[in-house]
């Protein structure tokens, strides 16, 4: 048998979102700290991205007793030395990136047993395509899986207990994934939904945009419940007419990520409506703020679809124009109170 002790390699972790956080760590202190025994059969995971997601999901692999290489634009490490032999290779790169990323690995010599991970949420503005999508047709032959759920970053790297889903057609591949991160304080799901779970994830970071907004005005717990509730009504219609399925926005990558980031000063997402209600303008907040607020990309390429293809989504459209300077938060709350009258279902 072999020793467990001997897939065990040093990785040096370096955050770019935390630089000062720099850590050295060896899975086996990791998996004795977290009381679980080593996997039978570790897995080589390759994780690009050295952001806070992609950080915390090196250390949760990591702590499972899997290999993890971590990349980062900024290290020194090249890109095709962390993907040699990796039987999974996870993107926690922001929208602004994937495409880059993808590119310089096209041609690396990557095994078609390999499987992709996206766990970015945002959306292409050139092609307004999903990034599983962008990795799906970079790599046609190779499972891809999205990592989606309510998984605020900073909760996770204090070890609170949390659940996520991992969704592709290829249920071996989700599967595999679920395995490797699974465990006493991260719950994985598989679901084969892979564009709604996506999807779920990417649409409510406008709606968590909103809900800041909400919070900034204290507008109370009613205006919020309402905000959330007919938030996710558009991301159900937007989804619908995407080909997700209605099922899983009411799962942990709709519904569960909406409750997270929607009530959570932690969301980056939140952070910038809140503090556009506080007056401050987008530019100052994007400025200092710390790490990535996707919601602020994809709401530009939501009103862009939107108007494509007839669908209503007056959140999302007064965010945008609330984003652009164009009303302020409360010219944007009266916008949608004064809608006109309408039965709550009507799609
Ligand atoms: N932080 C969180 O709590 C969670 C974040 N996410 C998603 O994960 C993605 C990353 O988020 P964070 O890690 O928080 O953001 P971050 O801003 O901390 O990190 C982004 C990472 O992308 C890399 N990157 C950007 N452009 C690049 C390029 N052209 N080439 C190579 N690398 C590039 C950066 O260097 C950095 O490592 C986002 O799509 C976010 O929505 C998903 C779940 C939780
Ligand atoms: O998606 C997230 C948690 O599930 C992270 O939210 P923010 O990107 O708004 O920080």
């Amino acid at each position: 048998m072999t020793n467990p002790k001997s897939k065990i390699r040093q990785a040096r972790f370096a955050s770019e979102a935390h630089p000062s956080d720099t850590l050295l760590c060896t899975t086996e202190e990791k998996t004795a700290s977290d009381g679980q025994n080593l996997p039978p059969n570790p897995k080589s995971v390759a994780i690009l991205g050295a952001g806070a997601w992609g950080t915390a999901l090196a250390n949760l692999a990591a702590a499972n007793g899997h290999r993890v290489g971590l990349w980062s634009r900024r290290g020194s490490q090249p890109l095709e030395t962390i993907l040699e032999d990796a039987d999974i290779i996870l993107s926690a790169i922001s929208m602004k990136g994937v495409a880059d990323v993808v590119e310089q690995i096209k041609y690396a010599p990557i095994s078609p047993e390999t499987i992709f991970v996206t766990a970015t949420k945002g959306l292409d503005p050139q092609t307004t395509c999903t990034p599983s999508q962008v990795w799906q047709t970079a790599f046609p032959d190779h499972a891809v899986v999205v990592l989606s759920g309510p998984n605020l970053s900073q909760e996770i790297e204090l070890k609170l207990p949390a659940a996520t889903v991992v969704a592709s057609d290829v249920t071996a591949a989700a599967e595999l994934v679920q395995l490797v991160f699974s465990s006493h304080r991260f719950r994985v799901y598989t679901n084969p939904d892979r564009l709604g779970v996506e999807l779920g994830g990417t649409l409510k970071n406008v709606i968590a945009i909103a809900s800041g907004v909400c919070d900034g005005l204290h507008l109370g717990t009613n205006a919020k419940a309402a905000l959330v509730t007919r938030g996710l009504t558009e991301m159900v219609r937007i989804g619908n007419i995407w080909g997700a399925k209605t099922g899983t926005f009411y799962g942990l990558s709709g519904l569960g990520d909406l409750l997270a980031t929607c009530n959570s000063p932690l969301s980056r997402n939140y952070q910038v409506g809140y503090q556009l209600a506080s007056g401050q303008t987008l530019t100052e907040i994007l400025a200092n703020l710390s790490g990535t607020a996707e919601g602020v990309n994809t709401c530009q390429v939501l009103v862009q679809i939107a108007q494509q293809k007839n669908i209503v989504i007056p959140i999302t459209e007064q965010v945008y124009r609330l984003l652009q300077g164009e009303v302020t938060p409360r010219q944007a709350l009266d916008e949608l109170m004064l809608r006109d009258m309408k039965p709550e279902y009507n799609d």
